[in-house]
């Protein structure tokens, strides 16, 4: 479980990204992060594993409080937080295997890693990992072979075989295409059930946070402004998260009315009050 109290972050340039979080995650729990460009979802989620220092406040992860540790028990504690990445952060010119492994990488010492000697049950795990997650063919492909939905599995797939605690998710399908989008989200909620593991996944797309998260936390101006089911997020909250807009708004008509009309009545195109406009990043 992870445990946020009072954190807040000023930039030493003076910006207040984050003002007295307060957030309980429990073991297996999806939480999507949403809200406008600047809002702080990205300094929170490096706060939890401090790629970024938190000025306020204290962060537990069971036991262990996450905010006083330094050197090796902070490098041990960030083993314990797997990372996924928008940009899925591999190596190109390493295989797919190799950049699974590369998860081990804080657990084996310099040299075996130097020289890229994992020990067999890691490799082992990463071929399990690699099915689990849809990419047995490929393991010894190089990572500049993949598309990017098969990237962010071999990201995924890297950040389980640290086996850790907790996962942090940032922006994983800021650049995969809708359908993509939906299976690299699917994927990461099944993992998530199968190993009790709680995420935290910043993204813009409202639709898949609602679609599959088990909660919506709505940042705004460094501040939690909305925290429940994603079923509890109407029109109005995402105007509180950000900003005014037609959240409810009626799709444009797929052809010209006049082609339209002349369709028998059961073929014409019927408008809908679909929420649309809801994968936008902002206000604007
Ligand atoms: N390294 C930094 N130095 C100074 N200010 C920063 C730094 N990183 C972020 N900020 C500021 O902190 C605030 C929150 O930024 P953050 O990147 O966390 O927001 P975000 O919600 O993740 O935005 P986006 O959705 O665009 O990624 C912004 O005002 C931003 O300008």
């Amino acid at each position: 479980m992870l445990t946020l109290s009072g954190v807040g972050k000023r930039y030493p340039t003076g910006d207040r990204a984050l003002n007295e979080i307060e957030v309980t995650l429990p073991k297996g729990q999806v939480m999507a992060l949403i809200g406008p460009s600047g809002a702080g979802k990205s300094t929170l989620i490096r706060c939890v594993n401090r790629l970024v220092e938190p000025t306020e406040g204290n962060i537990r992860l069971d036991d262990v409080e996450l905010t006083s540790l330094s050197g090796h028990k902070l490098r041990q504690a960030r083993r314990s937080m797997g990372m996924i990445f928008q940009e899925y952060a591999l190596v190109d010119r390493l295989s797919v295997m190799e950049n699974v492994l590369s998860g081990r990488l804080g657990y084996v010492g310099f040299w075996r890693s130097f020289l890229r000697r994992y020990p067999q049950t890691a490799v082992a795990e990463a071929f399990r990992l690699l099915e689990r997650v849809g990419l047995a063919h490929a393991i010894d492909k190089r990572a500049d072979a993949l598309s990017g939905g098969q990237r962010q599995r071999v990201g995924i797939a890297r950040a389980l075989l640290q086996s850790p605690k907790l996962l942090l998710v940032d922006e994983p399908t800021a650049s995969l295409d809708p359908k993509t989008s939906r299976q690299i989200m699917r994927l990461i909620r099944e993992l998530c059930a199968e190993r009790d593991l709680g995420a935290i996944i910043n993204i813009h797309d409202v639709a898949l946070a609602k679609q599959f998260a088990d909660r919506i936390v709505g940042l705004r101006a460094g501040e939690i402004v909305f925290d429940g089911q994603p079923s509890e997020l109407t029109a109005d909250i995402l105007t509180t998260i950000y900003g005014e807009e037609e959240w409810d708004t009626t799709p444009e008509p797929l052809e010209s009315d006049e082609q339209n009309a002349t369709r028998p009545a059961s073929k014409r195109t019927q408008a809908s009050n679909v929420v649309t406009h809801m994968a936008t990043g902002g206000a604007s």
